[in-house]
């Protein structure tokens, strides 16, 4: 790993489209073990920056480290490294849960599939709907599901994008007390985008984004404190508005 034990150390990571730069001159540091937080507005440029950290989309601008590599010169590397979720989650839905976490076996062109699989079943205790359909699953089990895929070539470093979106308090909850098992017994490394404020509490630090540019960053409670806000959500509102007079 990079010096101080970070897993990501990028600094200036910026991406244009055409002449508007939607990622601009983003610093990103996460230290081993923890659950780091990231939010903005919508379009505020969260899943281009994620793309861009684990390697699908190639930066404008940029230089550092993720997982102790060159996060452009190694790309290719970064990616089979990094375990990603999207939005949509990425499931076939007329494949079975079986048979999705087969699929992501064959792509990583993991030895010993069945036993990885059977592992990752158990441990996201999906192991009684193996053969359910993924098509057929609530939201909570869908989740679940895409996040048994991506942990399943043992990735360090978890990039989650929007994981909870849509899923209902209990589900989300659960998949919540899941990354923290993850961060504590395994070691494992998050960044997660969100836009609920009772999932940035859950996070041990905090990155807040708006035009592409970062806002604030840290604990919680700091950011609430230096916004002057009575809460989170509060210091977002006042920092995107201070942003608004200065960017938009
Ligand atoms: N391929 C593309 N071509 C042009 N513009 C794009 C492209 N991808 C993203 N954008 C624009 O870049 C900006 C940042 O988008 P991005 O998806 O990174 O935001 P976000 O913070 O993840 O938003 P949300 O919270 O809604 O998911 C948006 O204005 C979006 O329209």
């Amino acid at each position: 790993m990079t010096g101080g034990g970070l897993v990501i150390d990028v600094r200036g990571l910026s991406k244009r489209y055409g002449d508007r730069t939607v990622v601009d001159q983003v610093d990103m540091q996460v230290g081993a073990g923890r659950i780091v937080g990231f939010l903005g507005p919508n379009g505020s440029g969260k899943t281009t920056s994620l793309r861009m950290l684990c390697g699908l989309l190639t930066p404008d601008a940029g230089e550092g480290q993720v997982l102790g590599l060159d996060f452009r010169r190694q790309a290719a590397e970064v990616k089979r490294q990094v375990g990603y979720m999207t939005q949509k989650f990425g499931l076939y839905e007329d494949l079975s849960i079986r048979e999705n976490l087969d699929f992501v076996a064959r792509l990583f062109s993991m030895p010993n599939r069945r036993v990885a699989v059977d592992a990752a079943l158990q441990q996201l205790g999906l192991a009684s709907r193996a053969t359910q359909l993924a098509g057929a699953l609530s939201g909570g089990w869908k989740q679940r599901l895409a996040l048994a895929a991506c942990l399943l070539h043992q990735p360090r470093l978890l990039l989650l994008d929007e994981p909870t979106a849509g899923v209902d308090p209990k589900a989300r909850r659960e998949f919540w007390d899941e990354l923290h098992r993850l961060a504590r017994d395994e070691g494992i490394t998050v960044l997660v985008s969100t836009h609920y404020m009772d999932e940035a509490e859950r996070c041990d630090e905090l990155v807040y984004i708006a035009y592409g540019k970062v806002l604030a960053r840290g604990q919680a409670q700091d950011i609430v404190a230096a916004a002057g806000a009575s809460d989170l959500e509060d210091a977002f509102v006042r920092l995107v508005g201070q942003a608004q007079d200065n960017f938009a």
